[in-house]
Parts: structure tokens; sequence; C-alpha cells
């Protein structure tokens, strides 16, 4: 055992049971936000949050002379809202901080989520003293130094936001091809994942890729939109290697529908499927009708759900994305009934076939993998 790891087994066992699950799922919701990049509405989350707490201030004197700092943090914030889940949790005070000390000691690229939250909640502060600060972001009972600059955030959000929402609409739907090129990778060094694999997947085509658990199957589909680097090899779309698409783009092309808890915010159905996007209630609705949610309304508050109620929200999202040319699903429908789940994957492929979008399952149902086009099967490596 390196050094690292010693590390990292020390801070879980501090990390104990509730608090460990807690982050856990955080960590996994943040790999979900991170692959949908939809900042805007992450922006527009944590905004209403700090908008509540900021609620008691009337107006912020002197904009002008702060508009430089003010665009410092928002550029930062903008940044790190990627990490919303984090910071929203914290400023929920669904965790605490000294849940997430031990997460310190963690060497994994993982958590470094963690240490750039509490880097922006530093900086956003003004450099104070870091856990001190992170209680008045906690309590907003700072002084009014604080409260402006948390409006002038709110003021440059909006500007951002806007200019996003702008550029997300219009998508265009095209031939597509995605190319994995003899690509090996491993989480460690010592450690083969993926040894060697390549498959060519073309639009309009619907993939099941199976396997045996800790197969690399979910690790196909996170290298397809570079939360990690493949150490050899090439993973190319329409041609081009993604290393050279901006991140952005790439992960407004290709979709990732993760087997993670997804982020369902309190807000309605509709913002919760459109997720920042602008979509008309029509679409909306044959949505929500491919992904057979018939459990609340389209402009009903969400609140409580169920797992499988939970994993067909996460899937008219993902299909809601209006420019994507590759959707890969990670066992997206594994919590909903043999009946729901067949109905749902039969409605998804001919939408996707529609649209031409390339379809990729990733299963251990025989009963999805049956109806693609195509299947591919991975092998676990030796260790
Ligand atoms: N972030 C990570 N850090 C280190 N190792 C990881 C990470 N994610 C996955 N692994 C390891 O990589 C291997 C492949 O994992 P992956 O999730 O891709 O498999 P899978 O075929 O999708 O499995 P399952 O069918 O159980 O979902 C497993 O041994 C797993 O423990």
């Amino acid at each position: 055992m390196n050094a690292s790891e010693k590390k990292f087994n020390k801070a879980q066992k501090k990390c104990k049971g509730k608090n460990n699950a807690a982050l856990s799922q955080i960590a996994g919701r943040n790999k979900m936000v991170k692959s949908f990049q939809a900042v805007n509405f992450e922006i527009q989350q944590v905004y209403t949050l700090l908008l509540e707490q900021a609620v008691s201030i009337d107006k912020v004197a002197d904009l002008k002379s702060k508009k430089e700092q003010a665009k410092k943090y928002a550029l930062l914030y903008k940044d790190v809202t990627q990490n919303w889940c984090f910071i929203r949790s914290l400023l929920l005070k669904q965790i605490q901080v000294a849940d997430v000390q031990p997460l310190f000691a963690f060497t994994a690229t993982t958590y470094q989520i963690v240490i750039d939250a509490f880097e922006f909640i530093g900086q956003l502060m003004e450099q104070k003293q870091l856990i001190k600060n992170i209680n008045l972001v906690f309590g907003f009972g700072g002084e009014e130094n604080d409260f402006q600059n948390c409006n002038q955030i709110v003021k440059w959000l909006k500007r951002i936001q806007s200019k996003q929402s702008e550029a997300e609409i219009n998508g265009v739907q095209k031939e597509t091809v995605l190319e994995f090129k003899n690509i090996s990778f491993g989480y460690k060094q010592d450690q083969i994942i993926c040894d060697n694999f390549s498959h060519q997947f073309q639009s309009g085509k619907c993939y099941a890729i199976v396997g045996p658990s800790g197969s690399g199957k979910s690790t196909i589909a996170a290298l397809a939109i570079r939360l990690y680097q493949i150490q050899a090899g090439n993973i190319l779309l329409d041609g081009q290697n993604i290393n050279k698409i901006k991140l952005q783009e790439l992960r407004t092309k290709i979709t990732v529908c993760n087997q993670f808890d997804p982020v369902i915010a309190n807000v309605s159905l509709k913002d919760n499927i459109c997720y920042g996007q602008m979509l008309n209630d029509d679409t909306v609705n044959e949505i929500m009708e491919i992904t057979q949610i018939d459990f609340i309304k389209i402009n009903e508050t969400v609140k409580e759900l169920s797992g499988g109620q939970k994993q067909r929200i996460a899937l008219a999202r993902a299909i809601a994305r209006k420019q994507t040319q590759v959707l890969i699903l990670d066992e997206s429908t594994s919590a909903l009934d043999a009946d729901t789940e067949n109905k749902v994957i039969q409605n998804l492929i001919l939408y996707c076939k529609q649209k031409c979008i390339m379809l990729i399952m990733i299963t251990h149902r025989e009963t999805v993998m049956k109806q693609a086009d195509i299947v591919i099967e991975m092998k676990k490596q030796d260790m």
C-alpha cells in the first residue's frame, strides 16, 4: 500500500458511515453535473440560494468601483459552479464542515472538487480564514461587504447566464461517428481497465455494451466525455481527436446519463427536464411520454421521488438536450420495473433513430441488450 492509499484509507475511516455515503453521493452527482455542462442552470440554482440569503440587503452601493472585483468572483464562481452539488449541500447545511475535512487527505482527482469548492468559498469571502469563511457562508450573518459581494456576483451571473442561454438553443442533428482507436486506460498506473479497446460507433444505430461488473463499461462512457485521460490510443468524434474539442462542446454533443443518483432540483418538473434550456410545453410533454413520466404534472414542483421516478427524470433531461449527437445510457433504467423499462427503451430507440442520434446503452439486462442493433462485449482484465 503506497502513501496516498494509506492516507485515503485513514481518511475514509474518519469519514464514517453516513457522511461517507453522503459525500460519495455528492461526488457522483457532481460527475453528472460536470458531464451535462449545464452551467446556466446550476448558476440559477446557486443564485437563488444566495439571493434568499441576501434578501435583506436593499441595494448595493458603489457597484461601479467594485465591478472588476465582482467580475473576478463571478468568473471564478462560474468555473466552480460545476461543483454546485457540493456547494449547495454546504449552503443548505446538508453536510457540515466536519464531514468534509477528512477529504482533504484524499489525493484522488475525484475529490479535487472538494478542494476547489473550499478554495472558491475562501476567495469569495476575500481570503479570510477558511473555516471562518465557510461559517459566514452558512449563516450569512457576516459583514456588509460579504453581502455586497453576494449581490454583485448575482448581477454578473445573470449576464453570464443570459449569454449562455442564447448559445444553447438552435441544436442541429447530423451524422456522427464516435471512434475508440486502440485505447488503453487504467485509473492507476499498474491497473489496466481498458486494454487496446477499439470500436467505431455510428449515428442512427443502437448499441448495447455488456460485460461483467468491473469490465470497464462505465469507464468507456467517462472517457468519451474526457472525465479521465486515456493513456494510449485515440478517441475521435467525427474524425477529430476529442482532446482537441472544447470540453463544453464535447459534453454538449455527447450526453452521458449515468447510474448515479441524479440531481433533482426543488423546482418544477419542466425546469428539471429542461435543465437550463428553453423548451416549449409540447416538447416537454413529448419527452415525458417517451420516458413514461406519468406520476407528476409538467408544472408541478418536484418533491419526494422513488429511485425509478428519479431515473426517468434523468433520462428525460438527457434526451431533452437538443445538441446531443451521442446519447450514452449507463444503466439508466436499472431501477424501473420490467414493463416500464421495456416501454421506455422501445420509445427511446425509436426517438433516437428518428433524430439520427447514436444510442449506446450500458446494461446488464438481457431484455435491454436484445433491443440493440449491435452488442459489444467488454472483458474483465486480469489485475
Ligand atoms: N474513479 C475511479 N477510481 C478508481 N477506480 C475506479 C474508478 N471508477 C471505476 N474504477 C474501477 O475500474 C474498474 C471498472 O469500473 P467500471 O465502473 O468502468 O466497470 P463496469 O463494467 O461499468 O462495472 P458495473 O457493471 O459494475 O457498473 C472497476 O474495477 C472499478 O473499481
